[in-house]
């Protein structure tokens, strides 16, 4: 379940019918996956082996498959933060600077939580709050920034058209 906070007005978005449509009408693209498909080993864990990593990618093949068909997305990795990263404090410095990118910004959230503040079309920015199982596409060249939540942990599966396409622009 996705809730959406709309930053200057204090707005909060918490119907899915509403942040779906509120989100249409913003161009990012979202969706939700099952999460049946991966191993209860591998549900909230954010210390990840390389193989564990492959086996996140393995679980939501078809599912990335698909979507890259569609969208023309052509590599993929997954990216693990939590307070074991031992260089999670720079790397969020970084995440929560503004910035956009030249192709769209694709994650999933497999575990934990993370927050996308993304500036809308009226120039105010709102904050989507994800949880496992939401996919979101920030639309290129929109500025944006993202944090962890109060749980400071995350598991996201990043999907790219180009990796040259996501270097931040801040
Ligand atoms: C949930 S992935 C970490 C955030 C990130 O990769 C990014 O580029 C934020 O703008
Ligand atoms: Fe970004
Ligand atoms: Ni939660």
């Amino acid at each position: 379940m996705t809730t959406i906070k709309i930053q200057e007005s204090r707005e909060i978005i918490d119907n899915q019918e509403e942040v779906v449509s509120f989100l249409q009408g913003q161009g990012v693209i979202y969706e939700s996956w099952t999460l049946s498909k991966l191993d209860d080993s591998l549900h909230e864990k954010f210390d990840l082996s390389d193989s564990e990593k492959e086996s996140i990618i393995e679980a939501f093949r078809e599912e990335i498959e698909d979507i890259s068909a569609r969208r023309g997305y052509k590599a993929w990795d997954v990216i693990s933060l939590s307070p074991t990263t031992p260089n999670l404090e720079e790397l969020l410095k970084n995440f929560q600077q503004e910035h956009h990118h030249t192709d769209d910004e694709v994650r999933f959230i497999v575990s934990g939580h993370g927050v996308f503040i993304i500036q809308g079309k009226d120039g105010r920015f709102f904050e989507v709050h994800l949880n496992p199982g939401d996919l979101i596409s920030v639309p290129e060249n929109i500025r944006h920034y993202f944090t962890l939540s109060d749980d400071k942990q995350v598991v996201a599966i990043r999907i790219f058209v180009t990796q040259e396409g996501w270097v931040p622009i801040y």
